[in-house]
């Protein structure tokens, strides 16, 4: 038997740092949704506990870094688990890019294991075992559109956004999410309207919506890697509707009404950037 499972890439249409915890981490207040951009995880059973992982991308580590691994390992001890699993990894999510690749990867993971072990476990509890992996798993078992909050553990389903087409942009760096977390001052941030992001997705008012993308960690980023403004600023005048770097960064991602203008900017990107493409939202 063979299992496959997607793994979409999310974006922060909304992400707004509240205040760093007394357990280091940060109170976050995000909106976030899926968008057609995926690994494609492959599940083969295997006899013995082993965990085999293979992948097209030559830089990932295998081991115990990998959340994928961690996953596996996770739900073999929490389920008394005797079996083991071979698992193909086909990256397309660039990797350290504020896509949420590891977390989604972690994620399809859960929902894929579920079924192959037949655990018959339902999403809140695999929302739960995916908080111990990262903190954007637990959003990512569902996809849906959601405000998120905590640590990124409370997570509230939305209706989806309005529809438009969504081109994704990587400048040529990577980005550690816990450097950037390392450079907030809380209180030098800015803070986007995430309540009125939520309310404009309720009324689907498309462009109320783009109106208030925001990212308190933008400006963090953006003055550690200029790239980053550099190409917010080539989106707009390119023609999107609006823009915003997507979780720690440094991917811009764009909204666009029309697909015409999708493509021009996604024509206008091509040169500047790692990774252009253009996608639905899920
Ligand atoms: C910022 C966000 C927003 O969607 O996106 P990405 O840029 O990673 O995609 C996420 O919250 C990231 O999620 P994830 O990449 O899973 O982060 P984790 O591995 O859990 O955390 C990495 C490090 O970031 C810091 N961190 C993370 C989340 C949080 N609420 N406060 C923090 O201070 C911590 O130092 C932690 O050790
Ligand atoms: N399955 C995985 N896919 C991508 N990165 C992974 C995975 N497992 C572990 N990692 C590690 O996690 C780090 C962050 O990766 P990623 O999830 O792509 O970042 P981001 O959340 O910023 O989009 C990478 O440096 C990588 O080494």
């Amino acid at each position: 038997m063979e299992l496959i499972e997607k793994a979409p890439a999310k974006i922060n249409l909304g992400l707004d740092v509240l205040s760093k915890r007394p357990d280091g981490y940060h109170e976050l207040e995000m909106i976030m949704t899926s968008i057609d951009l995926a690994d494609r995880l492959t599940f083969q059973p295997l006899p013995t506990k082993e965990i085999e992982i293979v992948t097209n991308c030559s830089f990932l580590p295998l081991d115990k870094k990998n959340n994928i691994y961690q996953t596996v390992q996770l739900l073999q001890q929490n389920y008394g688990v005797n079996e083991g699993v071979r698992i193909h990894l086909q990256k397309e999510i660039p990797v350290a890019a504020g896509l949420g690749g590891g977390s989604s990867d972690a994620a399809a993971t859960l929902r894929g294991l579920n079924r192959l072990w037949q655990l018959n476990l339902p999403m809140t509890e695999l929302e739960q075992l995916g908080d111990a992996i990262g903190t954007d798993v637990p959003y990512c078992v569902q996809g849906k559109t959601s405000r998120v909050t905590g640590r990124g553990e409370i997570v509230t389903t939305l209706p989806p956004i309005p529809p438009c087409w969504v081109v994704v942009a990587k400048p040529k760096v990577s980005v550690s999410t816990g450097k950037i977390f390392k450079l907030v001052a809380v209180e030098e941030l800015y803070h986007p309207n995430i309540s009125a992001i939520e309310a404009a997705i309720l009324e689907q008012n498309y462009f109320e919506m783009v109106n208030h993308l925001g990212n308190s960690l933008e400006p963090v980023t953006a003055k550690r890697y200029p790239q980053v403004h550099l190409l917010k600023e080539k989106f707009m005048q390119f023609g999107a509707d609006g823009a915003v770097m997507s979780g720690s960064g440094p991917t811009v991602f764009g909204l666009c009404h029309k697909y015409s203008r999708a493509k021009r900017v996604y024509n206008g990107l091509k040169g500047f950037c790692d990774h252009v493409s253009i996608v639905r939202t899920l």
